[in-house]
């Protein structure tokens, strides 16, 4: 029998892109909500409650309406796509590729909280390093990054593409989260495995999907015998074996004169590049994904398939 799936949300950025992938698929059952009624309490709750898996893609709020709407049935499993719940620790944290062992979490959760973009990107660079102890306790990590405008959902997307609106933003790449205190800060610091509050700067630029996280490293402030081999390394034996997380060769990277933000959009796939000249005393670590992809929706299928195979 097909699992009944709920998107709630489904009208809005992350959820119309899980939809999508969904498509045509026999074994999965979608309970809709009309467009016009995606606000409706009463038919929210009655289609959450009839669902195998709750897909939650709401701002947090909302997700946390939607999960107390939920409580007490211990038969509908709940996919996050929030902040609400990535660092709950009665949670499975969505990063399949994250450590040995992840993906059957997932498996058997009821509630997984499914990653936020640019976490995906830091922690998948910075875990390895940690649970290798190249990464000393005490490093002042940084995290720099750049993403596609359908970062911001619906609100985003309008003020980028309608010239007329009045809060219409004309900028063709913008920094922001200029207090530092982004919501994504404490995720990256509790699954990146990191002693001290990355500091992270993300912007966005004037393209639909994408994005590039930037993790730089001083080499002399690492484990000593930190080199660019011994990272790219780390990072090689921590992936192997994944078809959607892969790391690219220090050969290729070596010859590449620059990384488009865009280059994998709207595939689910991330790569991981490490850049730096061997003997020497930088290293830059970075990610590519779409941000609707690996980043969100992509990854939501992910783990909705893994809880299918339960
Ligand atoms: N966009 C991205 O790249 C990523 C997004 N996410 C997460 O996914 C979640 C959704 O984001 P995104 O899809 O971008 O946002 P959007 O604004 O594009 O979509 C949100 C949807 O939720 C609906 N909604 C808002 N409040 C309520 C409510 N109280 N009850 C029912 N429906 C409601 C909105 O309806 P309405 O149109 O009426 O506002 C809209 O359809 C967020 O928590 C975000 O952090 C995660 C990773 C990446
Ligand atoms: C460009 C942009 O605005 N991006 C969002 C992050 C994406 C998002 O809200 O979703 P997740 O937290 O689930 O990744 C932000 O910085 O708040």
């Amino acid at each position: 029998m097909a699992a009944k799936i709920f998107i709630d949300g489904e009208h809005g950025t992350t959820g119309l892109q899980i939809r999508t992938r969904m498509a045509g698929r026999r074994d999965v059952e979608l309970l809709s909500i009309p467009e016009a009624e995606r606000r409706n309490a009463a038919m929210r709750e009655d289609l959450l409650n009839s669902a195998d898996i709750a897909i939650l893609c709401l701002p947090d709020d909302a997700s946390k309406e939607a999960v107390s709407m939920l409580a007490g049935n211990n038969n509908v499993r709940i996919i996050d796509t929030s902040t609400a719940y990535r660092v709950a620790p009665d949670w499975a944290y969505g990063f399949a590729e994250l450590d040995k062992g992840q993906a059957e979490k997932i498996r058997s959760a009821r509630h997984v909280s499914n990653p936020g973009c640019y976490p995906t990107g830091a922690v998948s660079l910075l875990r390895p390093l940690r649970n290798a102890r190249l990464l000393p306790d005490g490093y002042p990590v940084s995290v720099n990054a750049v993403s596609g405008y359908t970062g911001g959902g619906k609100q985003l997307i309008g003020q980028m593409e309608d010239a007329s609106r009045e809060d219409a933003l004309s900028a063709n790449n913008f920094l922001y989260g200029l207090t530092l205190k982004h919501k994504h800060v404490p995720e990256m610091k509790t699954h990146g495995l990191l002693d001290r509050a990355p500091l992270f700067s993300p912007s966005v630029g004037r393209f639909a999907q994408g994005m590039i996280v930037q993790v730089p490293l001083f080499l002399e402030d690492l484990q000593d015998g930190a080199t660019v081999e011994k990272i790219h390394a780390t990072l090689v034996e921590h992936y192997a074996g994944q078809d959607i997380v892969s790391v690219v060769s220090l050969d290729e990277s070596a010859k590449l004169p620059r990384v488009d933000a865009e280059e994998l959009v709207n595939t689910d796939r991330m790569k991981l590049f490490v850049f730096g000249t061997p003997g020497g005393a930088h290293v830059n670590l970075v990610a590519l994904l779409d941000n609707l992809g690996k980043g969100a929706s992509g990854a939501a299928v992910q783990n909705m398939d893994l809880m299918l195979s339960a």
